[in-house]
Parts: structure tokens; C-alpha cells; sequence
């Protein structure tokens, strides 16, 4: 059976993050995607113009319309915007408890522009993170959540990735993103094992929306793989193949998307 997975997100008209952005990983990765959505975000490729909050009451009606229909086999979190859409979100996890729930702790979009308030990083750290199975930061984010400096080597990636274990968070996907080098390295820990995640680094652009692609994919494909690992490592080899892919797309004169591509065509 094709899993159902769902994204809580916030949106992107240019298509490239969020929810637009998980929606096609989804079905590119053999899930059916459904979604909620946490904001409305003007913006494209060169950045953020403005930001529509959804209210949390209505994020969590949302949910529970969607969730006493639907049972999920994964959820991918993303944009949630601020502490109440937080503790709302954590409120219907709580009720429902759906399988395979993906955190990406999104703060700050790569324009700069941020997309969590300051105060709720502490909301999205005491009251989600121990909720989720895996969580999927960027160097920044990782470093806001344990008030520590950005990590500048990817030797360093392990260590910090377990510490942020020791917050509650049950497995945690560090991604180096953001660091320079030939490779572009991850690291995956779970219960205190630390295992690289490598693939080529790519010479482009078009970045728009890398985080959310990965951890959408790996939420699409933790249903049908038998573990964490598998899935974070077939998710990573799709994202180096969709970074390469967006050579064959033109949208927009800033940071352009990544291409979801389908094989059957
Ligand atoms: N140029 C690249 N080539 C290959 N992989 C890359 C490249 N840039 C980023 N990645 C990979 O993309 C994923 C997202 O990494 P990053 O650390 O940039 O997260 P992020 O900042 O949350 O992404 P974003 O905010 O753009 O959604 C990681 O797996 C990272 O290794
Ligand atoms: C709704 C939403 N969610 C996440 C991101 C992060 O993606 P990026 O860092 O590539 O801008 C974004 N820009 N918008």
C-alpha cells in the first residue's frame, strides 16, 4: 500500500520550501502527501516579504479534521512559526500519536529572513522535540537549540549531534549543510552511534528548500523502509540527485528550487 504522509508547514508559492516543496518530495518518493498549513509566507527566491501567522486553534483544527479521517504512516513538521502553533501541534501528537514524526526545526529561511519568534526556540526545544522520533537541524539551528557557538567542522558534527540526544530528542540528523568542502557531509545519531552521511556537494544555486527536501524525504520514506538509517540515507542520495536536476530548471533570479523529479516520464 502507497504510505500517507503528511506535511506541517508553512508555504511557498515559488515552490521551492515548505509545503509545496514537501508535497512533491512526497509523491517523488512513492508517498501520497497531504498536508496543514502553519503560515502563509510571501516570498520567492530572493526572500521573505511578509508572513501571515494561521491562528494555533486553527492549525489544530486543521489536524484533527484531517487526523480523525486519516491515520498518517509518517509526519514531516517544519515552519511553525510561533510558541502557540508549537504547543498546539504538540497537543494533536500527543492525542493522536501517528508513527514516524520528522522535525525539521525551521528558524531562519536562507535569505536571512526568520521564520520562528526568538522566544519560541525554547517552546519548539522543551515542548516538541522530545515528542518527534528524528530531528533534522542545520548548523545554526542546532546551535540555537543547545546555546552553544555554529560548529565549523564536520569532525565536530558527531558530538554535537549527541548532545542534542541529551535534550530528549530520540535521533537526531545534523546536517552540514552549511559547510564548505568537497563532500557535503550529515551525521545521523541513535542511541549514541553516530553514522556519516556523504554524497558529492553540488556547484549551484539552486538551494532553495534543501532542508525541507530532505526531511520530507525521509518522512516518505521511513514507511517503507526498515529502519532510520536506510531511509536517511536513500533520502540524502535523492536530494544530491534533485540539487543536480534543478540545472535543468528556470525560476526566479535568487537562491532557485531544487527539481522533484519522476522517473516514469
Ligand atoms: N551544494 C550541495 N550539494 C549537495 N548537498 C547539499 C548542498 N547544499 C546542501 N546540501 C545538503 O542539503 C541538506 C540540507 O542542508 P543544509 O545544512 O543547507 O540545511 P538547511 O539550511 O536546513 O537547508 P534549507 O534551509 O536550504 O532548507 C543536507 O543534506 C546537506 O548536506
Ligand atoms: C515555509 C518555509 N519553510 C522552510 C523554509 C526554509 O527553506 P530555505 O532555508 O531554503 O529558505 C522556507 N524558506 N519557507
Amino acid at each position: 500500500m502507497i504510505p500517507n504522509v503528511l506535511s506541517i508547514a508553512g508555504t511557498d508559492p515559488s515552490g521551492g520550501a515548505g509545503i509545496q516543496a514537501d508535497l512533491k518530495a512526497f509523491s517523488a518518493n512513492g508517498a501520497y502527501g497531504m498536508a496543514v498549513v502553519t503560515a502563509l509566507v510571501a516570498q520567492t527566491t530572493t526572500g521573505v516579504r511578509e508572513v501571515r501567522e494561521v491562528p494555533a486553534g486553527f492549525v489544530a483544527t486543521q489536524l484533527e479534521t484531517l487526523l480523525d479521517d486519516v491515520r498518517p504512516d509518517a509526519v514531516k513538521i517544519g515552519m511553525l512559526g510561533d510558541a502557540e502553533v508549537i504547543l498546539a501541534v504538540a497537543s494533536v501528537l500527543d492525542r493522536y500519536a501517528p508513527p514516524h514524526v520528522v522535525l525539521d526545526p525551521v528558524m531562519v529561511a536562507k535569505s536571512g529572513d526568520r521564520l520562528l519568534a526568538p522566544r519560541a526556540v525554547g517552546v519548539l526545544r522543551d515542548e516538541l522535540l522530545p515528542r518527534v522520533d528524528l530531528i533534522t537541524p542545520n548548523l545554526p539551528e542546532a546551535a540555537d537549540l543547545l546555546g552553544e557557538p555554529e560548529l565549523g567542522a564536520v569532525g565536530e558534527l558527531p558530538d554535537q549531534a549527541r548532545r542534542l540526544t541529551e535534550l530528549g530528542a530520540k535521533r537526531v540528523l545534523l546536517k552540514g549543510g552549511h559547510l564548505s568542502g568537497e563532500a557535503s557531509a550529515d551525521v545521523l545519531v541513535a542511541d549514541g552511534e553516530a553514522e556519516f552521511l556523504r554524497d558529492e556537494r553540488i556547484s549551484t544555486t539552486n538551494d532553495h528548500g534543501t532542508g525541507c527536501t530532505l526531511s520530507a524525504a525521509i518522512a516518505a520514506l521511513r514507511p517503507q523502509r526498515p529502519d532510520w538509517s536506510t531511509a536517511a540515507h536513500e533520502a540524502k542520495r535523492y536530494l544530491t540527485a534533485a540539487l543536480a536536476a534543478a540545472s535543468r530548471l528556470d525560476v526566479g533570479r535568487g537562491h532557485g528550487p531544487v527539481h522533484h523529479f519522476h522517473t516514469w516520464w
